[in-house]
């Protein structure tokens, strides 16, 4: 496990005029180089937790340490400038006339020299492979591409952490793959550290860890095998197991011996390709 990047410590936060806590006493931890999934049911506090972490929201108590500084209003701007959010909408996101400029506006903003930003824009597209795209403009690209795109706007500006915040949701089956692969590989290749909120249980099973939301309070983390052997407990929380693992435990039920912890179709699909190939 890479070091602690951020830490967030008994967390409260009440939006104003509202008579509940949106955030109730949440702690954890994340750590370098890790994708952490964030799911729960509507207003369980996704959304909350990442402006939060974006400085958009400050806590009325608890403290929020990001690779070493803590956040606070007068911190926030340095505190920024470690984390990339990637939104929704794919469209709302793409300020550029075509795909370069688009993620050379942050660079610009921040002040980089031309030689620098032509290498991070080149470079940042490369890792997304959408450099064969360079002057394309956002209406010849598909949402999964655009929110390639965004990525791509983001890791050019070299952050610690990058927050997708349903990030896939607005995606084709096809988009969202591209997109998941996309943050496997970055992760994999940069040990760029990855949070993910989703209502998707598929997508969040590709983390590494997940934390488990219910109103306000962080109801479970863990890795996503041990999250999904809570599955009445997810469904009570109105939350959907994947298919494959409901599909394992349907098999077993029938006497099929398929192991525990198909996180995805694939892999079950392999389990029972070799299962067959021993009859
Ligand atoms: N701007 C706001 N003003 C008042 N209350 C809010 C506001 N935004 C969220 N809330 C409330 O805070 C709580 C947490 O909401 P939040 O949006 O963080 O949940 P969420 O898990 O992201 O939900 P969703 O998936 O629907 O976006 C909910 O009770 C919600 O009604």
């Amino acid at each position: 496990m890479g070091k602690k990047l951020v830490s967030l410590e008994n967390i409260i936060f009440r939006y104003e005029g509202q008579s509940r806590n949106a955030l109730d006493d949440v702690s954890f931890d994340i750590y370098q180089g890790e994708w952490l999934a964030i799911v729960g049911h509507n207003g369980s506090g996704k959304s909350t937790l990442a402006k939060l972490l974006n400085g958009l929201q400050f806590a009325h108590s608890g403290t929020i340490m990001i690779n070493d500084q803590i956040m606070t209003e007068e911190t926030v701007w340095d505190v920024r400038q470690k984390i990339g959010m990637v939104f929704q909408n794919p469209d709302n996101q793409f300020v550029g006339t075509t795909v370069q400029d688009d993620v050379a506006f942050g660079l610009e903003n921040a002040g980089v020299s031309q030689q620098v930003m032509v290498e991070r824009v080149h470079g940042a597209l490369n890792k997304v492979k959408m450099n064969a795209f360079l002057n394309q403009e956002p209406h010849h690209l598909s949402g999964g591409q655009k929110q390639r795109v965004a990525i791509a706007g983001v890791i050019a500006l070299q952050p610690d952490i990058i927050i997708l915040d349903e990030a896939t949701s607005m995606l084709d089956p096809r988009g969202r793959e591209e997109v998941l692969e996309t943050v496997r590989e970055l992760k994999q290749e940069n040990e760029i550290t990855v949070i993910s909120i989703t209502h998707d249980l598929e997508e969040a099973a590709k983390a590494d860890r997940m934390i488990v939301m219910n109103q306000g309070r962080l109801y479970r983390e863990g890795p996503p095998q041990d999250i999904f052997e809570l599955e009445e407990e997810l469904i009570a929380l109105g939350l959907d197991i994947p298919f494959s693992v409901k599909l394992t435990k349907e098999l077993q039920k029938n006497g099929v011996r398929v192991v525990n912890g198909h996180l995805t179709e694939e892999e079950l699909v392999k389990d029972l390709c070799e299962l067959h190939s021993m009859m």
